[in-house]
């Protein structure tokens, strides 16, 4: 008996021991590797204490950290081994706060209440240049492409969604003091998802695009980056014919920052994916062709050089550059040469052509150059829009985003005004609600309509399907057939 309380309370002083080894190690783990959830702080409130927690983590180049359901990452500017297949199995279907903070686990968490609430989630990605938002944007799209389930078709959107990044960062990024691939536009993303959780569409919206850096760089940036790919890794034949020459020191666009060439960008290499990602995407031979006829374009506006005529215009002799940009853009070049020297006043009946200095057609040209890439841009975007999903989604969603940016900035915030007694003009706005209605009302939108066209007994076409929002919705203000 004696023997074995012995034994038994040799044991338990042994797993006492063990039990404060195990407490002392945490402590020690948590004291070099910081907590991994900021609510757990005791200084919660102090920013010297957060800031530590940050740099204790950062040095175990643990990047991830929780503030409840909010993931903080601090950018470790090296490859970690924390993003591969294995990781993501790791991450699928676990409970949240399990597992060690990862942008996987919010990944995973986000499109699991989506699938159970049947609801709408966003994930909101904020920080300075050079943070980390595009990179952390990717690898959630990584996540998805590996984690959703994948059909056929749903592996093609899947792909079409991941190939559309190189090909938009071609066109909407550049190299900045803070970021060698920086995105200089906003971009909004949504990715829609059938009931069992595959992704069937998806949509990018753009905005606010750098236009200015067409045009202008600060020394030490670069203009965006499709103009160097196409300079450096263009094919001989298709550089001979867009009339450029493979150096990028002979545009003027290229060189106002001073460092075309960039050590950590290999722009033939970019140029190589890029173009394989259009082909993927469904952009037609033509459309690439017309695409790189409007880039070289800008390049040769650049070049354009105006001199002043004995009166002090701006005209423009024999220029070789302009008869590029004429025949890239398809425009005559006498029309070309008129608009880049005149203004055009137009009154009542009457046109009028006003000459200009040299220093406005510099920057009419340079309007153009802007106006061209800008436009351009919207294009691509709106292509790629097209392989993702139907013109009808597309005209949702922005519908949506419109009645969004109306409850929350107009509407709500006039209703302050008048809540509080300050003055104001009131601004007129038109309501896009009734549009919405129109699309997503319960048994009489759009949308309800054609799920019951699906689901009646019969053969629905696209026919019966007009026929029956004629029959519902005919007289809407805002339906036309
Ligand atoms: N998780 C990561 N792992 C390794 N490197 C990263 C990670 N996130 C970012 N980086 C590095 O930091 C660089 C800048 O990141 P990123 O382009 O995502 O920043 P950003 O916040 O989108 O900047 P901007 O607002 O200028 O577009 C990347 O090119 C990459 O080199």
């Amino acid at each position: 008996m004696t023997h074995m309380a012995l034994e038994v309370k040799e044991s338990l002083e042994e797993r006492c021991n063990q039990m404060l080894r195990n407490m002392e190690a945490s402590l020690t783990a948590r004291d070099r590797v910081g907590i991994q959830d900021f609510v757990l702080l005791d200084a919660y409130t102090s920013e010297s204490a957060f800031l530590d927690n940050l740099r204790k983590r950062f040095h175990e180049n643990l990047i991830y950290t929780y503030i409840g359901t909010l993931l903080v990452t601090v950018n470790p500017y090296k490859e970690l081994d924390i993003y591969s297949k294995k990781q993501m199995d790791i991450y699928m279907g676990v409970n949240f706060f399990e597992l060690p903070p990862h942008i996987y686990a919010l990944a995973d968490n986000v499109f699991r209440t989506m699938l159970s609430e049947f609801n709408n989630h966003f994930i909101l990605i904020s920080g300075e240049s050079g943070a980390g938002k595009t990179e952390a944007s990717k690898k959630i799209l990584q996540f998805y492409a590996v984690s959703c389930p994948s059909t056929k078709l749903l592996n093609n959107v899947r792909d079409r969604l991941l190939l559309s990044n190189p090909v938009l960062e071609a066109f909407g990024n550049a190299k900045t003091l803070k970021n060698d691939n920086s995105s200089r536009f906003g971009k909004y993303m949504d990715i829609q998802f059938d009931h069992q959780g595959g992704a069937v569409g998806g949509h990018i919206l753009n905005y606010l695009l750098e236009k200015s850096r067409v045009v202008h760089q600060n020394h030490g940036e670069r203009n965006f980056h499709i103009f160097y790919q196409l300079v450096e890794g263009g094919e001989e034949e298709l550089l001979r014919w867009l009339g450029l020459e493979r150096n990028c020191q002979n545009y003027r666009y290229l060189v106002q920052g001073d460092c075309a060439k960039v050590s950590s960008i290999n722009d033939k290499s970019d140029w190589k994916m890029v173009q394989r990602a259009l082909s993927v995407i469904k952009f037609s031979e033509s459309d690439i062709e017309h695409l790189f006829g409007i880039i070289a374009s800008v390049l040769h506006l650049g070049n354009i050089k105006f001199e002043a005529d004995v009166l002090g215009y701006a005209s423009l002799n024999n220029n070789q550059e302009m008869h590029w940009v004429s025949k890239l853009l398809g425009i005559p070049p006498h029309v070309l040469q008129q608009g880049l020297t005149h203004r055009k006043i137009e009154a009542k009946t009457e046109e009028m052509f006003s000459p200009f200095s040299v220093d406005h057609a510099v920057y009419a040209r340079d309007a153009l150059a802007k106006a061209i890439y800008g436009r351009t841009f919207n294009w691509l975007v709106n292509k790629i829009n097209e392989s993702l999903v139907n013109k009808f989604c597309i005209n949702y969603c922005n519908e949506k985003l419109q009645q969004l940016f109306i409850q929350l900035t107009l509407k709500s915030e006039q209703e302050e005004y008048e809540m509080e007694g300050i003055e104001w003009e009131p601004v007129p706005f038109f309501n896009n609600k009734i549009i919405c209605d129109l699309v997503e009302e319960k048994h009489r939108g759009i949308i309800s309509l054609l799920d019951e066209e699906c689901l009646r007994p019969g053969e629905a076409t696209d026919l019966t399907f007009l026929e029956k929002m004629e029959e519902t919705i005919g007289g809407h203000p805002h339906f036309v057939t």
